[in-house]
């Protein structure tokens, strides 16, 4: 008899239960239900209230469409099927409060009404969502437990367009280390697919932290690039998206950068990405080291200013970049100033090494020019851009290389340890999981305005963005003009001997398409700084012309551009 008791009020209590559970796919039939029952109550005790419902269901329904009410339904397609179904639900219970529920055809329409708003409703990926995220949260406390993060609570909850994410908040004592390394255990107690949570650090809490869940990848495909987002060295960089689709934007202004990466991670596809930026700036220079026969960087030769191809050819643009560094430095201390402030005429002069580890094993020597950049270039505006395999101490030299490396841009890594030798000690324990990383393309950046780990996947730049890039950028072709005929005014401006007299008679010389301001550096033994200036100063007085970005040649006298000018 016990036993029966107990069985028959099981029964409604698991209905119940049931009922809660699926509240929402319920929702159309209990909305159907519910407006029958009023149009029953009301056509009982106030049949004539009719033509009020009728026009509250209009002005409802116009509300709902120009968003006013409810806030949270942000789509247009959804403000379209609220005030519809109003609508539709307002005129069939006037209809009911004037003839009575079971008047023909009233209950077809009513069953038909249903199961026609019903399966926009049923199939709605958002709502789907959202019931998905109720769900985890009732029962996050079982899961938590299961995983060994007992005690941890979800917060708050939000649907996006990928998934889900959730502010979890820890026990006491608990850390998001233990949330991090629990990440594959969070994704099984979720019965999600495996790769799919994410776990960031709350920068503010050491007690929460954001759970994230993509139920799609939204890095599955390539992502095209769109041209360069800077025109000058003081502006961002936009490297590729973050998975809520905010761009990855990070300055290389005064600093050093590392790309890291298993071979095929895509650190060529990054550097394309960087040089495709900086090659539309007219405010930087660029030299290259490839000592892979100049396979990745030649295709950007146009637009580099020098380009290393040999261990020979890379110790002399390293030791050259020194002396820049000094002649920058000597001409800041002359004018007082702490900082080199690039401008056209006084670009920055970023150095690009791809794979570094080349340069430390067959241009040792370089590594101590190498060294001296990355401690002191900051200031005068001369970086180094280096992508290496696995920067260890061998591949990046016995110097302090790696450690000045103010960006890092960590792609796929085969070991877990290398997470911290490309991002740095502890980042890997800290939630950096770049063996993780499943695509080309796909990286975690740390940098000063990059402080967790938030996956992203550059731009595809490719071959025919290259060749564009260059085509726009890089210095003009030849054209037809007689080299031989100059301005006078810069022959007599020529002093006898010193470099002064160098630099006009390589200006004078110099082929249509110009010379670079390295070349005439070279010939004149003179530094940057120098060479700008004489060449603004000529530049000013008419006297040499800017044949394209970088390149210069005494004005020809026919030029009427550049008569104009002067
Ligand atoms: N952002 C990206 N999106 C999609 N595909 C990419 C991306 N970056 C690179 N790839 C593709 O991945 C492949 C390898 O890329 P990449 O050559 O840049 O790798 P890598 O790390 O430089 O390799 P290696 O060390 O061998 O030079 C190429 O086929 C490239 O097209």
């Amino acid at each position: 008899m016990l036993v029966v008791n107990d069985q028959t009020s099981g029964i409604p209590e698991a209905v119940g239960r049931w009922l809660f559970r699926y509240r929402s796919e319920l929702a159309p039939v209990t909305a159907g239900v519910g407006t029958a029952a009023t149009g029953a109550m009301l056509h009982a005790n106030r049949p004539g209230l009719w033509w009020a419902i009728a026009l509250a269901s209009v002005a409802a329904s116009v509300a709902v469409l120009r968003g006013w009410f409810p806030h949270r339904l942000d789509r247009p397609e959804e403000r379209l099927y609220a005030a519809v179904t109003v609508w539709v639900v307002g005129s069939w219970l006037a209809a009911a409060t004037a003839l009575g529920v079971g008047r023909f055809p009233l209950p077809w329409l009513l069953v038909v009404g249903t199961l026609a708003a019903g399966v926009p409703w049923w199939a709605h990926r958002r709502r789907r969502a959202r019931v998905t995220v109720d769900r985890t949260i009732q029962a996050w406390p079982d899961v938590a437990e299961s995983i060994g993060l007992v005690g941890s609570r979800i917060v708050s909850a939000v649907v996006d367009v990928w998934g889900w994410r959730a502010r979890v908040s820890l026990r006491r004592g608990q850390t998001v280390a233990d949330a991090i390394n629990r990440v594959p255990a969070i994704e099984s107690g979720l019965s999600a697919r495996p790769g799919a949570v994410r776990v960031t650090p709350d920068a503010s809490r050491a007690d929460r932290f954001t759970l994230r869940v993509l139920t799609r990848d939204p890095h599955t495909n390539p992502i095209r690039w769109r041209g360069p987002s800077a025109t000058s060295i003081h502006q961002p960089i936009e490297l590729g998206l973050y998975e809520d689709a905010a761009s990855v934007r990070v300055s290389f202004l005064r600093r050093h950068a590392l790309v890291g990466g298993i071979a095929g991670s895509g650190k060529s596809g990054v550097l394309n990405v960087i040089l495709a930026n900086l090659a539309a700036c007219p405010d930087v220079v660029l030299w290259g080291i490839d000592l892979k026969g100049g396979m990745e960087l030649r295709p950007w030769a146009a637009c580099l200013d020098r380009l290393a191809t040999s261990p020979k050819e890379a110790t002399a643009l390293l030791r050259d970049g020194v002396r820049e560094l000094d002649g920058r430095a000597g001409e800041l201390s002359r004018r007082g100033s702490r900082l080199w402030e690039p401008s056209e005429t006084a670009p920055a002069l970023v150095i690009v090494v791809d794979e570094y580890a080349e340069l430390a094993e067959e241009a040792g020597e370089a590594l101590g020019y190498a060294d001296s950049i990355a401690r002191r270039g900051r200031a005068v505006a001369e970086t180094l851009l280096a992508a290496t395999q696995r920067p260890t101490q061998r591949a990046m030299g016995r110097k302090a290389v790696r450690s000045q490396m103010d960006i890092r841009v960590c792609l796929r890594v085969r070991e877990r340890r290398d997470v911290d030798l490309v991002l740095g000690q502890g980042m890997l324990a800290a939630g950096w999981a770049a063996h993780a990383l499943d695509a080309p393309g796909k990286f975690l950046l740390s940098a000063p305005e990059a402080d967790v780990p938030q996956r992203a996947r550059a731009y595809h730049v490719t071959d025919a963005d290259v060749r564009a890039s260059v085509g726009r950028h890089g210095s003009a072709q030849p054209c037809e003009e007689d080299a031989d005929v100059i301005n006078a005014e810069i022959v007599e401006a020529a002093p006898e001997d010193g470099p002064e007299a160098v630099l006009i008679e390589a200006l004078r010389a110099a082929p249509p398409p110009g010379l670079s301001a390295t070349e005439l550096m070279r010939r004149t033994g003179m530094g940057r700084t120098w060479v700008y200036g004489r060449l603004q100063e000529h530049a000013a007085a008419g006297r040499v012309v800017q044949v394209s970005r970088g390149r210069w040649r005494a004005r020809p006298v026919d030029d009427p551009m550049a008569a104009m000018a002067a």
